[in-house]
């Protein structure tokens, strides 16, 4: 089944056109890439599908259901979540209160009954709570549950992130550099990590600069450059695109020229 469908999407910001008239359609159940040298428009594109920002021109359907008028809110209860590249954690809360306040969107007791601590509203928050262990115990964290997120290390904040946005319980999962800054052994967590995730049946979109973990978990990927879509196939077709390959290749003698 099509669980995600990009049509005709643009985003213009003034003068830049940062995504030019994109389409795809991503499958339920796999892991989809989205690579491309920096300022590529990667970012952009995954601000359209969790409704940051709407998109200038051009449509997103979300199990054949449009979307792209829709609020972040709406579109998490939809069965939306992502993380983001710059972290999004509250340091002075722990890491299960960071966890739990990710789940705002499931919980069913109301405002009213919370804010006057009825039973329902009580038992609501244990099963969060619950909830919330199993998602951190999944991703390794439960032993520091109730440290203060501003003193873990790069690799659990990461890792947090990722608890946080799989207790929204959602059938699209975006990551968004989830693996920047982690050592060789971490980043190789996270490919299995990700790689579980999809077995559990969330797809899962990455944004990802690492080719090696892009490369060995990814069902399939597509590739930007300047906000235009170049290329879209399995791995192996993509390493051997010509298009692809001067795109990297171009971004890499700009770098050396700087
Ligand atoms: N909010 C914004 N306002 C103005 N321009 C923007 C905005 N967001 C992105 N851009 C521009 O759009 C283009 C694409 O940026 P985007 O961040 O989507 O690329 P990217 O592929 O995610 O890059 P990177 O790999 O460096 O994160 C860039 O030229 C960027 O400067």
């Amino acid at each position: 089944m099509t669980l995600l469908e990009v049509q005709r999407v643009t985003k213009k910001f003034g003068g830049v056109v940062a995504n030019r008239d994109i389409s795809f359609t991503f499958a339920e159940g796999q892991i989809m890439g989205l690579i491309g040298p920096n300022g590529a428009g990667k970012s952009t594109l995954f601000n359209m599908i969790s409704a940051i920002f709407p998109p200038s021109s051009g449509q997103i359907f979300f199990k054949g259901r449009k979307i792209s008028h829709l609020t972040p809110p709406e579109i998490a209860k939809l069965g939306i979540s992502r993380t983001f590249q710059n972290l999004q954690v509250f340091k002075n809360m722990t890491v299960i209160e960071n966890v739990m306040v990710g789940q705002h969107t499931q919980g069913k007791a109301g405002m009213l009954s919370a804010a006057l601590r009825l039973p329902s509203a009580k038992k609501e928050e244990q099963r969060l709570h619950e909830k919330a262990m199993e998602y951190l115990a999944f991703v390794g964290l439960e032993d520091v549950c109730e440290v203060r997120a501003g003193h873990l290390a790069l690799g659990q904040l990461r890792l947090l992130e990722l608890a946080r946005a799989l207790a929204t319980e959602p059938e699209l999962l975006l990551l968004d550099e989830i693996a920047a800054g982690l050592n060789h052994k971490e980043t190789k967590e996270m490919a299995q990590l990700i790689s579980k995730i999809r077995d559990m049946g969330i797809s899962v979109f990455v944004v990802e600069h690492d080719m090696d973990l892009v490369m060995s978990i990814c069902d399939r990927i597509i590739v930007l450059d300047q906000g235009e879509k170049i290329a879209e196939g399995i791995p192996r077709e993509v390493q051997t695109n010509e298009r692809v390959v001067r795109a990297y290749l171009g971004a890499e003698i700009d770098e050396e020229a700087v």
